[in-house]
């Protein structure tokens, strides 16, 4: 079984309904013509046609392609039809009398060969009423039929399945030679409606007028029925008698050979029946006559109530019906064909033991489920938070985030250096009300009470000691200083809570101090000594620099103690000492121990700005290690503290290495297998392979980098020149004391000017030009999705030509033409040329005119003269500029 058709939605929307479309018929039923003239050839040799209920007019349109020339064709509907050339129309009721006298006054007396009638009131709610009346419109139509049939004319009717339909046909039979039922492909399997072909007309010269009276022809029906339910045949009686309200719909009419309307239900069938509400549905009465059913009457649960049912079902009513089916449910279990509600028990009894020993088995494939169920979660949440993490480190890699702002795990390894960072930062805050509360408590006092914070000092004695104004006013500054910076991070909070551009700004630049300076901050993170710990060697938010030299304050503090704290180590004036006065003596293993920690930890990196490096990268500096350098005139008090360290592990190995006092270098030979020096190395080759890959995949994008680029080239410079320019007096500049907002500004504003050559410029630009030049990515992808929209246009053209050839109604020139108008809307645009608008200038007789002006035709628009020009000039200055 195919389908059932769809005639609802895109269901309508069928084959038939295209092709009427494309063969531009009025409607899809122009089909069921032509194919029932195929099929009996009734339209070729008719000279007159007459088509009842014509509207909108497709029935007409073939008529008028088949039929002869000069023929004469009447269409008639309830509503207007539009012209159809050498077909005549009128808007008539064929019920009435008016219809029959305009179709007389158009035939004269001329007889037609041919009566159409495809007539349908509209079916609503009501099928069963609508159905009476399309019968009664059947019955009507056979009547103009009759009187204008020619003999042995033919007439097409339209019938609907249903009760009617065997007198209607019993009716035709009566006036034609040869009634035929047909239904034609394209009429929907969804519809009830057949087309009767009644050929021969006998043209009787007196027709019964109980004939075309549906008084008479369904007179079985309206006996049958009660007044209101006028047109209810049996189907009605069928319906559930649970739910009267609901009619159905059978369209199948009576069932063969039963034509009875009072249906008597045996007892026994009732009892037997698969479903008893249709039963009843259909029922009168239930009898009892054989000798088993009479038996039944005597049981008890036979009582007299549904005796009295039974006699008449017609007036029984819902509570009724349901003692009945109560009644046969209890009989059949009496009869034993239902299994009785113990025994149903027993077998539900038998089936849980049954179901215990399987019990084991159901749980631990629940378990088993369960087992599953959890690992696929837990594989799932993994693999969901590698994402998470990948796409994080990927952002991280191209500086969109810092792990500050996306709050990893702390314990994340993939961080490294960042961690620490996030306790400072955390800290932070702490640090600056202390900070606060130092500043207050002085305040209070007037003395120098450092609070907790200061414990140190405190133990050194150094809150004893009266403070001379110089040192109070030192302090005072400091404070003052404090605070500034602790307003400036206020500020910079703001700006971070109200520009997120400005969030992504610092947390790069952050992750690039955090770069810049790890080591440091590293060590001092790293480092258990408790002085160093103790002191906050985070408090600085400022990165390296600043901690660097905090680091160095408290050391130049502390080596006025006199080393009380065993574990802090030698500070960095004790080491320098040390190295310089003291050589050879041995620093403690404790110190040792921790320095070389510190150097195998990949944080321990050498504290040295991107400057320095650069700096030391010149060619006077060649075969030096920068961890070594030691800057011992006037800039000692700037040294790392690791480079320090790394003097007194190049003092371990002090056979080996030779010190230059004039120079003021420490000079170690390059061999010397330092781990550090790698890391150094790869740290830079990093840095440059990765300027390196910028360049190779975005090529030089700034002037300054393009004319760089063209010296080299050109010789006009050398690297070491090129280097050399980067530096000025203030390059190695100490940021000591400096507050941050003066670094942040500077790290803003303080840009090399470099003077740009017109070469580069020229240069940059046409590089700029050819990648304008590139289409862009959506102008790209609106060509693919034209060239693709054209493609589908081609391939629905295409299947639509198919369907036309297929098409058995249509002659090779038909279908040749309808091919290639087809196939020509298939290869357009699908987009209506645009048309062109008269421009028709208001002066001469157009001045002030209203409407239309003489013979101008199509779409216009009224100008000035001015208006006119203008639009001129402004087209040719297009033209000009595409041409440029
Ligand atoms: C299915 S359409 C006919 C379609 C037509 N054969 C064609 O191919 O275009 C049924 C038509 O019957 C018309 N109709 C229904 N009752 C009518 C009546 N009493 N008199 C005239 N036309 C009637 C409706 O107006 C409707 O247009």
């Amino acid at each position: 079984m195919g389908k059932a058709q769809k005639k609802t939605g895109k269901g309508r929307l069928d084959k038939y309904y295209k092709l009427a479309k494309e063969q531009g018929y009025r409607a899809r039923s122009a089909f069921k013509l032509i194919q029932l003239n195929k099929k009996y050839s009734i339209l070729e040799s008719s000279r007159c046609t007459i088509d009842l209920c014509a509207a909108p007019g497709g029935w007409l349109q073939v008529a008028s392609k088949y039929m002869p020339a000069n023929s004469v064709i009447v269409g008639v509907d309830l509503v207007p039809i539009r012209p159809i050339p050498r077909v005549v129309t009128f808007t008539s009721d064929i019920t009435t009398t008016q219809c029959r006298n305009l179709i007389r006054n158009e035939l004269k007396d001329w007889k037609a060969d041919v009566v159409l009638h495809d007539g349908a009131p509209n079916v609503g709610t009501a099928w069963i009423q609508d159905a009476y009346s399309q019968s009664e419109l059947v019955l009507m139509s056979l009547k103009l039929a009759v009187e204008f049939l020619a003999k042995g004319g033919t007439f097409v009717t339209k019938v609907f399945r249903s009760v009617d339909y065997n007198n209607l046909i019993w009716v035709f039979n009566q006036l034609f030679g040869k009634v035929e039922a047909t239904k034609p492909p394209s009429s929907r399997n969804v519809s009830a409606e057949i087309f009767v072909v009644c050929r021969e007309f006998l043209a009787p010269k007196h027709i019964d007028p109980k004939f075309l009276d549906p008084k008479h022809v369904f007179k079985d029906l309206s006996s049958s029925i009660n007044p209101e339910d006028k047109g209810v045949s049996m189907d009605k009686a069928q319906a559930n008698v649970f739910h009267p309200e609901k009619k159905r719909r059978h369209r199948d009419g009576y069932a063969d050979g039963d034509y009875t309307l009072f249906k008597i239900l045996e007892a026994s069938t009732f009892i037997r029946e698969h479903d008893p509400i249709a039963a009843l549905g259909g029922a009168n009465k239930i009898s009892f006559h054989s000798e088993e059913e009479k038996e039944w009457l005597a049981l008890h649960i036979t009582t007299e109530e549904v005796k009295a049912n039974c006699e008449d079902l017609k007036v029984l009513g819902k509570g009724d019906f349901k003692a009945l089916i109560k009644w046969r449910l209890a009989l059949r279990e009496e009869l034993g064909i239902d299994l009785k509600a113990k025994d149903i028990e027993d077998a539900i009894e038998q089936v849980e033991v049954v179901e215990v020993v399987d019990e084991e088995q159901e749980i631990s494939e629940e378990l088993e489920r369960l087992n599953a169920e959890a690992a696929a979660r837990t594989k799932r949440e993994r693999r969901r938070a590698n994402e998470i993490k990948t796409r994080t480190i990927q952002r991280m890699q191209l500086q969109m985030t810092a792990p500050l702002d996306i709050g990893l795990e702390q314990s994340d390894p993939t961080l490294g250096l960042g961690q620490d960072d996030m306790f400072e930062l955390g800290t932070k805050e702490e640090d600056l009300r202390k900070s606060r509360k130092t500043k207050l408590a002085m305040d209070a006092d007037g003395d120098e009470d450092f609070g907790e914070s200061s414990d140190e000092d405190m133990e050194s004695g150094e809150e004893d000691s009266p403070l001379d104004s110089e040192e109070e006013r030192e302090r005072k500054v400091a404070d003052l200083e404090t605070e500034m910076d602790g307003m400036y991070e206020a500020y910079q909070e703001r700006m971070r809570e109200r520009d997120a551009k400005y969030k992504v700004k610092e947390a790069r630049r952050k992750n690039k101090e955090r770069e810049e300076w790890g080591g440091i901050k590293a060590k001092g993170s790293n480092d258990d000594s408790g002085a160093e710990d103790g002191e906050g060697f985070d408090n600085g938010e400022d990165g390296g620099w600043d901690k660097l030299q905090e680091a160095k304050l408290r050391d130049s503090d502390s080596s006025d103690d006199d080393g009380s704290d065993e574990e802090v180590g030698p500070t960095a004036s004790e080491k320098k000492k040390r190295t310089r006065e003291e050589k050879g003596i041995d620093v403690g293993p404790k110190a040792k121990k921790r320095l070389k920690v510190s150097f195998d930890e990949p944080s321990a990196k050498p504290a040295t700005s991107a400057a320095a490096k650069v700096w030391f990268s010149q060619d006077v500096f060649g075969g030096l290690k920068l961890d070594e350098v030691d800057d011992e005139g006037e800039d000692t008090e700037d040294e790392g503290a690791l480079s320090e360290e790394s003097e007194i592990e190049a003092d371990e190995d002090s056979e080996t290495s030779e010190t230059d006092e004039d120079s003021g270098f420490e000079v170690v030979p390059q061999d010397n297998n330092d781990d550090d020096v790698d890391m150094w190395d790869g740290d830079e080759e990093d840095q440059s392979e990765r300027v390196q890959k910028r360049v190779r995949d975005f090529g030089l994008n700034t002037p300054e980098a393009v004319m760089i680029a063209q010296q080299l080239i050109n010789r006009e410079k050398t690297k070491t020149q090129l280097i050399n320019d980067g530096f000025n007096r203030y390059s190695l500049n100490s940021k000591d004391d400096l507050p941050s907002w003066f670094l942040d500004d500077e790290a803003k504003f303080y840009k090399p000017n470099i003077p740009v050559t017109k070469e580069a410029m020229a240069a940059l630009r046409a590089k700029q030009r050819a990648l304008d030049a590139r289409p862009i990515k959506k102008v790209a992808e609106a060509k693919a999705r034209k060239k693709f929209k054209a493609a589908q246009r081609l391939e629905k053209a295409m299947k639509k030509a198919e369907g036309v050839n297929t098409t058995a109604d249509m002659s090779e020139k038909e279908k040749a033409q309808a091919i290639d108008k087809v196939m020509r809307k298939g290869l357009s645009s699908g987009k209506k040329p645009k048309k062109d608008i008269k421009l028709v200038v208001a002066k001469g007789a157009h001045k002030g005119l209203k409407g239309r002006p003489k013979g101008v035709k199509g779409r216009y628009v009224m100008v000035d003269s001015r208006m006119k020009k203008e639009l001129k000039a402004k087209k040719r200055k297009e033209k000009a500029a595409k041409k440029r």
